[in-house]
């Protein structure tokens, strides 16, 4: 993995698998206490790897979605955002935002049935605890969104399913019912605009920090391809394995005796052709276009 940028004025913290977080020091070199630097990169990951190479653009693009997220749902609760103004290096892909005491619980809700809770539900007819109506396969819309917490897993390791029992011993009963309805609140409306435009967004992770004053504030980023599962609502079939509206086109080539790989192989999947890095930007762009209504014009471009 390429290794994270050195920001004159910042000291990078920790890198995530397609994210990278920075402390802004001060004048003496210290750790500004109250601030933080959040920058996207344009890393990709699919089967648990880091791909190469980097899709253009990527990070700017997931970077103001995520903004425009954090727009529309102000009026729910306040964000952790503080300017856009940040280091010409990471100009378009990343945000100062403020510190906050993070809540340890990974807040996922699903409005669709796949992945790991297709699994836990096969297994148990539940997921998280909660029991779902028989018969349900893989993509189908829940009949409402369900909160599905996972506990934060040490770097490289998986988060681990949690119930609501479990998230109530970990912050009381009050914050539990307040993540949970946020949780699920976010994922409705995200839905409620997405499927106007022709993306579902079957389940998404978001985090919650507190503020000084103890209120909860949404973190981390918001409603985006690396946070959420998008499909193309035209190709949606329950009882299959959905498209992805932007990795279909990694996925289909990487499984494809072209790549000459096996995902069974446990080798790093190999380089991905300029064609499928272009059509995955391309419908990075298109997902930032349908959503926002606005055209994508990267920064650096815009200068
Ligand atoms: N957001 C936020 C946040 C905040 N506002 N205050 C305190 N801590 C965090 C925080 C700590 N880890 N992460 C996850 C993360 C994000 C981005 C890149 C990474 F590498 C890792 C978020």
């Amino acid at each position: 993995m390429t290794p994270a940028l050195d920001l004159p004025g910042y000291r990078h913290l920790y890198s995530g698998k397609v994210r990278d977080l920075y402390v802004p020091l001060n004048a003496a070199g210290e750790d500004d206490p109250d601030r933080l630097l959040l920058a996207a990169s344009d890393r990709i990951s699919a089967y648990d790897a880091i791909l190469d190479p980097a899709i253009p653009d990527k990070g700017e693009i997931l970077n103001r979605l995520s903004l425009w997220w954090f727009d529309q749902l102000a009026d729910l609760l306040p964000n952790h955002v503080l300017t856009t103004d940040v280091p010409d290096a990471v100009a378009g892909r990343a945000i100062l935002v403020r510190r906050l005491d993070m809540v340890p619980v990974e807040c996922v809700a699903r409005a669709y049935l796949t992945g790991g809770g297709l699994g836990e539900y096969a297994a148990t007819g539940a997921v998280s605890g909660l029991p779902l109506p028989a018969g349900l396969v893989d993509g189908s819309r829940l009949p409402e969104p369900i909160f599905t917490p996972s506990s934060k897993a040490p770097a490289g390791e998986h988060d681990e399913p949690i119930t609501y029992a479990d998230v109530v011993a970990l912050v009381g009963p009050g914050r539990a019912a307040e993540l949970r309805e946020l949780t699920v609140e976010i994922l409705r409306r995200g839905n409620a605009i997405a499927a106007e435009r022709g993306i579902l967004l079957a389940d998404t992770k978001v985090e919650f920090g507190l503020d000084a004053g103890g209120a909860l504030v949404l973190a981390d980023e918001v409603l985006t391809p690396d946070s959420s599962r998008f499909w193309p609502a035209d190709e949606w079939v329950p009882g299959r394995a959905q498209a992805s509206f932007d990795k279909q086109f990694v996925r289909d080539w990487l499984t494809s005796p072209a790549s000459g790989w096996s995902k069974s192989s446990g080798d790093a999947p190999p380089p991905l052709p300029a064609e499928v890095v272009e059509q995955t930007r391309a419908r990075y762009v298109e997902a930032y276009e349908r959503l926002t209504g606005a055209r994508f014009v990267p920064l650096a471009s815009a200068r």
